[in-house]
């Protein structure tokens, strides 16, 4: 489903070799931590799985499309079948979260007398249809990350991503988003989850990439791992 061949990526700016010989493979409905030191290169991993960027070198193949041939209106048709969940959960501050989530559906061009099936049903999987009429600022931390969570997944994509999800969260929230992830993943998504915490890794025993500067040093099954 995700796949890097000999990707290395150098930002021009400041020639920063961000990723170096990156050989991956993500298999459909896998789940997968990325770890790694602030500066390991997790965001710029993720980066080049919804093309921001191109690899300075290497191929990045997404459903067997090679992304670099990509142009245009697919490089947005690419994007929208990916979720993306960032540490700050960026809704849109002037309206509800049933509002949010409409807006998205619009830009999915999803017909109207679906709307509100399609926002109880996620609002279901992320444990918040009573907070569907809220404003952002009227929602806690972990429920605003709770809505994005929604607002990445209402368009069914079949890849999540998510960069460090659970940054601003104490632990129990943390914990409750990877719930949601785990009920994402359980219905067939493949998941890409980057992140510092070790408590989420250990809490749901799965693939883990260690990332180094720029190079993949571990790739296995289970919850321990060394920076
Ligand atoms: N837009 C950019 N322009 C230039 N250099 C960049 C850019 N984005 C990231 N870098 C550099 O690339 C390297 C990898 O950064 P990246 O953000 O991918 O790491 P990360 O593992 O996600 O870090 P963090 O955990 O702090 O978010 C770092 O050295 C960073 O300074």
């Amino acid at each position: 489903m995700i796949h890097f061949h000999r990707v290395s990526l150098e930002y021009p700016s400041t020639k920063t070799l961000a990723l170096y010989n990156i050989n991956l493979e993500v298999k459909k409905g896998e789940f997968v931590f990325l770890v790694g030191h602030s500066g390991a290169g997790k965001s710029s991993l993720l980066s080049l799985i919804l093309k921001r960027f191109d690899p300075t070198s290497g191929a990045v193949y997404v459903n067997g499309q090679n992304l670099k041939t990509l142009k245009g209106n697919r490089i947005a048709q690419h994007r929208r079948r990916i979720g993306m969940v960032f540490q700050d959960h960026r809704l849109l501050a002037g309206l509800t979260v049933e509002e949010n989530l409409a807006f998205v559906l619009r830009v999915l061009g999803v017909p109207k007398g679906e709307w509100r099936d399609r926002i109880t049903r996620v609002l279901r999987t992320v444990g918040l249809v009573h907070k569907k009429r809220a404003y952002p600022y009227q929602l806690s931390v972990g429920e605003a990350q709770r809505v994005a969570i929604a607002r990445a997944i209402i368009g069914n994509p079949s890849i999540v991503l998510a960069d460090e999800p659970t940054g601003n969260l104490d632990p129990d929230n943390a914990l409750a988003i990877l719930e949601v992830f785990k009920a994402i993943h359980a219905r067939g998504a493949t998941v890409v989850v980057a992140t510092h915490s070790r408590e989420l890794v250990e809490a749901y025993p799965q693939r883990t990439i260690v990332l180094r500067s720029g190079q993949i040093v571990r790739d296995e099954k289970g919850a321990r791992y060394n920076l």
